[in-house]
């Protein structure tokens, strides 16, 4: 392996021929060289203009590159659709913090147990 710390984008750093490497979305995603408050939910921090002073690889849910996820669109218009419908419809308070979530990698990684909420009708 070879590091090249100063390189102009960055560190640079170059893997072995056949290595196989583990990428985890969730440490990039709450890494505090690009998130100053990882483990807040910040919505300022998808305005465009913060996107773009941003890493591009520092939010990878949908992986990155020439093989990332073709319904990325798709997924954030279904996420937004339903999550819009359930808004207008409830107040939603979690009952959980995001400490005494377990995860568990399955094909995504998720709560062991889900998510737990309250629901109280808006009208
Ligand atoms: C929240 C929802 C979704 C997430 C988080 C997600 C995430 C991902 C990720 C991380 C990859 C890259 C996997 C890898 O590195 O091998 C991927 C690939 C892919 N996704 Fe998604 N995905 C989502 C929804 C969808 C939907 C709705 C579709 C289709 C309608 C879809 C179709 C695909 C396909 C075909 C690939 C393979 C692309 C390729 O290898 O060139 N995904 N997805």
């Amino acid at each position: 392996m070879r590091i090249f710390p100063d390189h102009p984008s960055g560190t640079r750093i170059i893997l072995p021929r056949g290595l196989t490497a583990c990428i985890s979305p969730i440490s990039v995603a709450r890494d505090p060289r690009h998130w100053p408050r990882p483990d807040d939910f910040d919505p300022e921090n998808f305005e465009l203009d913060a996107i773009s002073r941003r890493d591009p690889f520092s939010y990878i849910p949908f992986a990155a590159g020439p093989r990332n996820c073709i319904g990325q669109k798709f997924a954030i218009l279904e996420e937004k659709t339903v999550l819009s419908w359930i808004f207008r419809k409830f107040h939603v308070e979690s009952l959980d913090t995001l400490r005494n979530r377990r995860p568990i990698p399955e094909l995504i990684l998720r709560p062991v147990d889900g998510i737990h909420v309250k629901l109280k009708r808006r009208f």
